[in-house]
């Protein structure tokens, strides 16, 4: 069964397509990373799922529901930057949004202790929210977010603005709410992706260029490498290294060449052979694999 299921979604913004037709599904209890840099599209993407805004065109389509205005009881979502009232405490916050979705007073009381356990800020529910650190707030955050007891939750970067002990504090959580629903957020850090999730959507300029499970994503994108240097200049090395036959692609970065090869052994006897018959001065030699960082890195830096 599929919870979610977009077809050719699009936003335009004066005139341009922030997000440029992605589709994608999303299966019950996985905890799915949407993967771009800066720019790409993906808080668009999470508005459009929450029903926050409406899409240019296309379908988003929840459990079966086509009404947008259906799907906002199953969501839950955490904006990039949440804005919270400074001088009400945790729980007063909690009870307050728990109101706002038409709980009575008693029932959203109970729902507030729920959560504050939940999140592991229960011992401060009683102290103003000026007073926590950033990822308390954040906590509060993904806190506020279930409120509903939403079936999916979105979380818009929930932890690119923490410290590193916030930003822990957070991934645990967010591992641990795993088991009570479906996640969904976005980062730009493949590192928080591959810790809390099995799957990753992978957005640039609009567009969804990978999804799938992290470890075949991972093999797919593992390319084996040569890495050499030379005394002297290397670009007219570079250049006669391209024309060998198993030679996909060779770049120069920080003085040496990075040889990618689709067959390692007969790259690696071409490329000693080439060497040796031009006594070319070799003082490196080593091989290497491109990974899932390395195709992230070339994306960002297009
Ligand atoms: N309301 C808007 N009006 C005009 N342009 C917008 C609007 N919202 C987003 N954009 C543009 O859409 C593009 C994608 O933005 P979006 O915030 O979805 O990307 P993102 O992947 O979440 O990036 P970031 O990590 O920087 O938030 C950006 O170029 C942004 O300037």
């Amino acid at each position: 069964m599929t919870m979610i299921s977009v077809n050719e979604l699009h936003k335009r913004y004066d005139g341009k397509y922030v997000v440029n037709g992605i589709s994608l599904q999303l299966q019950p209890g996985k905890c799915v990373a949407l993967l771009g840099p800066n720019g790409a599209g993906k808080t668009t993407t999470l508005r459009m799922l929450s029903g926050l805004i409406r899409p240019t065109s296309g379908s988003i389509q929840f459990d079966g529901l086509s009404d947008t205005k259906d799907i906002r009881h199953h969501i839950g979502y955490l904006p990039q930057y949440p804005a919270f009232h400074n001088w009400m405490t945790g729980r007063e916050f909690l009870v307050y949004v728990g109101q706002l979705a038409k709980l009575s007073k008693s029932e959203a009381s109970k729902r507030a202790n729920e959560l504050l356990s939940l999140v592991g800020i229960f011992d401060a529910g009683d102290q103003r929210v000026k007073k926590y650190s950033g990822g308390m707030r954040q906590r509060l955050g993904i806190a506020q977010a279930l409120i509903h007891n939403p079936k999916l939750l979105l979380l818009d970067e929930p932890v690119s603005a923490l410290d590193p002990i916030g930003r822990r504090e957070v991934l645990t959580l967010m591992d641990s709410l795993k088991e009570h629903t479906t996640l969904l957020f976005s980062t730009h850090i493949l590192n928080d992706a591959e810790e809390i999730c099995d799957e990753l959507f992978v957005m640039h300029q609009g567009k969804m260029l990978e999804s799938g499970s992290i470890n075949d994503l991972r093999n797919k994108h593992r390319l084996d490498k040569i890495i050499i240097k030379f005394e002297g200049e290397l670009d007219q090395h570079k250049t006669i290294i391209e024309q060998l036959n198993p030679v996909k692609r060779v770049e120069i970065v920080k003085e040496h060449l990075e040889i990618y090869v689709d067959d390692l052994p007969r790259g690696r006897t071409e490329i000693l052979n080439l060497i040796q018959e031009k006594s070319w001065p070799l003082t490196k030699f080593e091989f290497a694999q491109t990974t899932l960082e390395d195709m992230f890195m070339r994306m960002v830096n297009k």
